[in-house]
């Protein structure tokens, strides 16, 4: 993207301007990351595309932060966030990766055909939820999907405010309904399964689709050669599109949040369980299997809520605590098996 932007092109908005200072506002200019490499961060802003260093003992940065710098182009300061997302690291306990800032809406990118799955789409907004970001579900291959109607209102049903479109992502006209997202100052990314359509959807929202994916080419710390691809893309309807190293891949993880935030209808319902701690199994009192009972809730839906409050807990879980989670299970499966042994026995 070699063209100049005006800042409120690159998503600059009162959220940003209001947290700098006079003395800021006169001397120091803010720029947007547009990608990111081990030493120097690349940067969008008026003055055009900046190669900024990065100090050792400096903020960690992602993609779609904006920054303050100065007439050095040295960074001074990173503005608060509007939107983060992040996983953890892979191999590391602790350490987390910034995948991409300031995002406004997602893309949940969901084929219409077998592969059309619920539970899935509930995972990727609680991603969305957890980040801060508005998520639209996108569904694709419409043109292939006899029953179009009904899985949008299956969707519709999760959250009655949910924005849904189903799209043949093949037709550029189609993807017009998605521009009311993409217009100038909006920041968009894309999540979904592979092969549902991602690539074709982004294609028909770029610009130039074949320039924009150019790579850039730059030498790591021990001089060998390494391409990288730029993560912000300039779309036809004005916005920026991000899409990062690693958005694509996103697991869920300490995102308990998030999830509740899909569940939202689930968790009213258990305000009125007669136990604060119901599990929602076969307590007596429980408001949830009562509503699934009077199908007012579908059980696949308590399912789901379990599953991925399991599956996040999992995967936020360090190493060390689940070596030792999956030792204490060893352990008490022994304990069963040998107090059924005893049993038998008829000790
Ligand atoms: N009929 C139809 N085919 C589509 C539609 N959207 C995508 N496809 C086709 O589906 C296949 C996969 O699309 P991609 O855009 O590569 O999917 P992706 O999500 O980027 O896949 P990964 O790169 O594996 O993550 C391609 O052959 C597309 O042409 C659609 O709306 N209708
Ligand atoms: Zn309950």
């Amino acid at each position: 993207m070699n063209q100049t932007l005006s800042l409120s092109q690159l998503g600059w908005r009162p959220y940003f301007q209001q947290q700098l200072t006079l003395e800021e506002l006169e001397w120091l200019t803010p720029v947007r990351i547009s990608s990111h490499h081990r030493s120097q961060v690349q940067a969008l802003s008026e003055l055009g595309e900046l190669t900024l260093p990065l100090s050792a003992q400096g903020d960690a940065l992602a993609v779609g932060d904006w920054v303050l710098v100065d007439p050095q182009h040295r960074i001074r300061r990173r503005l608060s966030r509007q939107s983060l997302f992040q996983r953890r690291a892979p191999g590391s306990k602790l350490e987390t990766q910034l995948i991409a800032a300031n995002i406004d809406t997602l893309f949940v990118v969901c084929s219409l055909n077998h592969d059309f799955n619920l539970n899935r789409i509930e995972r990727f907004l609680a991603l969305a939820h957890e980040a801060s970001v508005q998520p639209v579900v996108v569904l694709t291959k419409a043109d292939l999907c006899s029953e179009v109607a009904a899985r949008l209102a299956q969707v519709r049903q999760l959250d009655p405010m949910l924005m849904v479109e189903a799209i043949n992502a093949l037709e550029p006209e189609q993807l017009v309904r998605l521009s009311s997202w993409c217009g100038q100052g909006q920041s968009v990314a894309l999540l979904g399964s592979s092969g549902v359509g991602k690539s074709t959807v982004i294609n028909g929202l770029l610009q130039q689709p074949e320039q924009q994916t150019g790579a850039i080419r730059e030498q790591d710390s021990k001089g060998r050669h390494t391409t990288t691809h730029r993560s912000l893309h300039l779309m036809s309807q004005g916005g920026l599109l991000m899409d990062t190293p690693g958005m694509r891949e996103l697991q869920l993880s300490d995102c308990e949040q998030g999830v509740n935030d899909v569940f939202a209808d689930l968790q009213s319902l258990a305000r009125d369980c007669r136990f604060s701690d119901c599990q929602h199994q076969q307590e007596p009192g429980c408001a949830v299997q009562a509503a699934i009972a009077s199908g007012a809730l579908p059980l696949r839906r308590l399912k789901s809520y379990q599953k991925l409050m399991r599956e996040q807990a999992l995967n936020g879980a360090t190493l060390a605590q689940k070596r030792a989670k999956d030792k204490a299970l060893g352990k008490y499966y022994q304990r069963i098996q040998s107090a059924s042994r005893q049993q038998k026995k008829g000790y």
